[in-house]
């Protein structure tokens, strides 16, 4: 099997367990990964995550460029964009998981840094989560300020829509965007009880042990 068949095959089985776990829904979410130099697999426009097909993928380059395959996500933009300020990410993610929407729809949180640090995977998964302004899905004047924001977050909210996470692989991406749900269900169950967050302190041991 070839390496890119490898990869397909990869996005095609996350796509159908995040489906299956409701971590997102209907036609929503997509998923990439970099098989080349300049070479992105991209889930089709249009498609359920749960209904992929490994020979059915779009190919973009690192310009957002429709170069093979299917018709690419209407994201294709932004995917391309987290790679350009990326270079050592090897996939994106992003879903309509519903706790993460509900933050992104939230009025009084900070939009440099939505969540607190409520667990050390948290801050080792994620990190700080920056909240983008709304714009329309597919959108692409959204394209500068994902590209500048992706230069110092592997993850963030774009607000009323969802989470756009980048990892190493298609595996560490998946992760960091279900820690991230989680963490925002946290933060909703918390909401009107005293809480304590982690300190500067242990979040600062974290960053250091774990090069976050
Ligand atoms: O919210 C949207 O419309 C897109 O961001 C999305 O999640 C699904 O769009 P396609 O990837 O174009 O199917
Ligand atoms: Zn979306």
């Amino acid at each position: 099997m070839s390496p890119e068949r490898e990869v397909a095959e990869q996005v095609v089985a996350l796509g159908a367990s995040l489906f299956a776990r409701s971590l997102t829904f209907g036609r929503t979410g997509n998923l990439s990964a970099r098989v080349g130099d300049d070479r992105i697999l991209l889930t089709p426009t249009g498609v359920s995550l749960g209904a992929l097909d490994a020979d059915a993928l779009s190919v973009i380059d690192s310009s957002g460029r429709h170069v093979d395959g299917a018709k690419p996500s209407k994201e294709a933009f932004l995917h391309a964009a987290v790679y350009r300020s990326r270079p050592t990410a090897g996939a994106v993610v992003h879903l309509h998981s519903t706790h993460a929407v509900a933050i992104s729809c939230l009025a009084d949180v900070d939009p440099a840094d939505v969540l607190p640090p409520l667990t050390a995977y948290y801050v080792m998964r994620v990190g700080r989560l920056p909240l983008l302004p709304y714009h329309a899905p597919g959108d692409t004047s959204l394209e500068t300020l994902a590209e500048q924001t992706a230069l110092d977050h592997s993850s963030f909210l774009v607000a009323n829509h969802g989470s756009v996470v980048a990892g190493s692989d298609l595996a560490s991406a998946a992760d960091a965007a279900e820690e991230l749900e989680e963490t925002a269900r946290l933060f909703l169950l918390l909401r009107g009880h005293a809480t304590r967050p982690l300190s500067p302190e242990h979040v600062a041991d974290l960053r250091a042990r774990y090069a976050t």
